[in-house]
């Protein structure tokens, strides 16, 4: 069965991820793009300036971009991926909720609201779910799914597999790469020949959106997991692929070895853009390192390495491709997890 998707906000840095990771779907077909005003009426390949690694695929350049408005998408599509600004992604993605779309949403607008499903689909499939009390809540016949921060999609599945020997306290430390924050993010005078140790809001999405990705859905609530989280995030000048350090105390004593199994054998899940093995752990403990490992899984896969003891847990180093495991490829493979479970 093919759904046609659209993306909102497609000229921008995600939104060439979003095209780049649709090219060839098997199940997803491109039918709308919408940006700003400015763009709308011009092709694609007049609006977007296309950055990403691949060419525009040959029909999506001629395809008509246009706003960013329901009225303005074609009939027939479903589904849409959302790589919006947070703020412009509050004001408009309502509206297509109201008119029945599904929207899988990378903006993080809403990622904590209590009837909003934050879903890795390989670690909390079951709180899809939520979209049964969003839409009483809220009244509308669409569903909003979001994807986590990208910071937390790559901390967070070597957490859930650690999550059996008690997860008491977490701290962990990033090294993130300069597209996190978009072409025009950080200047080459800001980041070549340095780093620098805060990045607005990042910290506090990493300390709420982990306890709310291993919480518990009852049905009828979502608890958060009882977990502390503590994060301190650095901007440094790799392109792509974010580095974490990452501290975790369990209340039962856990060996790295066993550590390394858990993660090793944290179950996948059987769709498109999910990566045969979720977590890969080297043994070389100089690895993983953004360079060499981001691309494992076609970006999808999440790298660990370095599991030593502490005196409480553990610590150990984790990697993912912030721009396809954190961000695009999250909302593709949620949107493949809605096909799945029958939302479209
Ligand atoms: N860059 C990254 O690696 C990551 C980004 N994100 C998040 O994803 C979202 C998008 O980020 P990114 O792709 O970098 O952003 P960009 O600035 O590159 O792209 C923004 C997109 O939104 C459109 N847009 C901007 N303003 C409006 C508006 N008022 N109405 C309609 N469309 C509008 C732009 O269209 P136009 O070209 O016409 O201006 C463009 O298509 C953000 O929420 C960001 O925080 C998340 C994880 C990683
Ligand atoms: N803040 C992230 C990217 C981002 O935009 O995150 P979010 O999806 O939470 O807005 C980074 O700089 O690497």
């Amino acid at each position: 069965m093919a759904v046609r998707v659209g993306i909102l906000g497609a000229t921008g840095a995600v939104g060439q991820r979003f095209i780049q990771l649709l090219e060839d779907h098997p199940t997803f077909e491109l039918a709308a793009l919408t940006a700003s005003e400015s763009s709308a009426g011009k092709t694609y390949k007049e609006a977007a300036k296309w950055r990403v690694n691949t060419p525009i695929p040959e029909d999506v350049a001629e395809m008509t971009v246009t706003e960013t408005t329901p009225e303005a998408v074609p009939d027939g599509v479903d589904l849409l991926f959302s790589s919006l600004p947070s703020g412009v992604a509050a004001d408009v993605e309502p509206g297509f909720l109201e008119e029945g779309y599904v929207v899988s949403s990378n903006s993080s607008n809403d990622r904590m609201a209590p009837d909003v499903p934050l879903t890795i689909p390989e670690v909390n499939p079951g709180h899809l779910e939520l979209i049964e009390v969003q839409r009483e809540e809220r009244g509308w016949d669409g569903a909003l799914v979001k994807n986590p921060n990208c910071s937390t999609i790559t901390m967070v599945p070597t957490l859930a597999a650690l999550d059996q020997f008690g997860l008491e306290n977490v701290n962990v430390s990033t090294l993130q790469a300069v597209s996190g924050a978009g072409y025009s993010g950080v200047t080459s005078m800001e980041i070549i020949d340095n780093a620098i140790p805060h990045i607005g809001g990042e910290e506090d999405k990493m300390e709420t959106e982990s306890r709310k990705l291993l919480g518990d859905f009852d049905g009828a609530e979502l608890h958060l997991h009882e977990m502390d989280v503590a994060a301190s995030c650095n901007r440094i000048p790799t392109l792509d692929g974010h580095l974490e350090n990452v501290f975790a105390e369990t209340t039962e004593d856990v060996s790295p070895e066993e550590a390394a199994e858990a993660m090793r054998e944290y179950p996948s899940v059987d769709l498109h853009s999910s990566p045969d093995q979720l977590i890969h752990v080297f043994e070389d403990p100089g690895r993983p390192q953004p360079r060499m490992d981001r691309e494992r899984g076609d970006g999808m896969q999440i790298s660990a390495g370095g599991i030593q003891k502490t005196a409480d847990g553990l610590k150990y180093n984790c990697l993912a491709h912030n721009t396809i495991r954190g961000a695009a490829g999250a909302s593709v493979l949620n949107g493949e997890l809605l096909v799945e479970e029958g939302y479209l």
